[in-house]
């Protein structure tokens, strides 16, 4: 089960759905990352960013779940990425999607082999960026497990 909430971890860290937060708006004057902002100015994190940082994370073009993972247990120190983002805005339902992913991909991947439709190796289909980021008609098989 860590291995699984790693896998999870990893797949929004990896290929984030949510590209840009909601844009926010300073409200007084201030600095951010050693540059001015005034008040009133729109600001929205870019969490693509954040996720591909190779400071932060070494090789972030790789799917490696194990990098939240220490001594087989899920730590989640080692995990600095923010899907649902941060602070007094973030999403309000990252508790909720986090529990019915995990419990519906845990019974999904229980109940079912995924396969490509053909059998063969596929690469990653190129994304559709919009507010969430979405994939072309991508077919798979699923097969019972006994
Ligand atoms: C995997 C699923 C989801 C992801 C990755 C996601 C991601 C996000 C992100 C990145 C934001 C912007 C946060 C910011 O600007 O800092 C957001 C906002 C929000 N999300 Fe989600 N979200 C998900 C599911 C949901 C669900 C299931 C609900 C409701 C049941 C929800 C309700 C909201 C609301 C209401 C906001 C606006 C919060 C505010 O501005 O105060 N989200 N979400």
């Amino acid at each position: 089960m860590p291995y699984f909430e790693a896998c999870l971890r990893e797949t929004m860290r990896f290929d984030t759905t949510v590209p840009l937060t909601i844009p926010h708006r300073a409200m007084k004057d201030t600095t951010l990352a050693g540059y001015d902002v005034p008040e009133g100015t729109m600001i929205s994190a870019n969490l693509v960013m954040l996720h591909m940082d190779k400071e932060i994370w070494g090789d972030p073009e790789n799917f490696r779940p194990e990098r939240f993972l220490r001594d087989g247990k899920l730590d989640l120190s080692l995990d600095k990425s923010l899907p649902f983002g941060a602070g007094r805005r973030l999403c309000a339902g990252e508790t909720y999607a986090r529990q019915s992913m995990f419990q519906v991909f845990a019974a999904f991947m229980q109940t079912f082999k995924v396969s490509t439709a053909d059998g063969k190796p596929r690469k990653l289909s190129p994304r559709i960026q919009g507010i969430l980021t979405t994939i072309p008609e991508y077919w798979v098989k699923l097969n019972l497990r006994n």
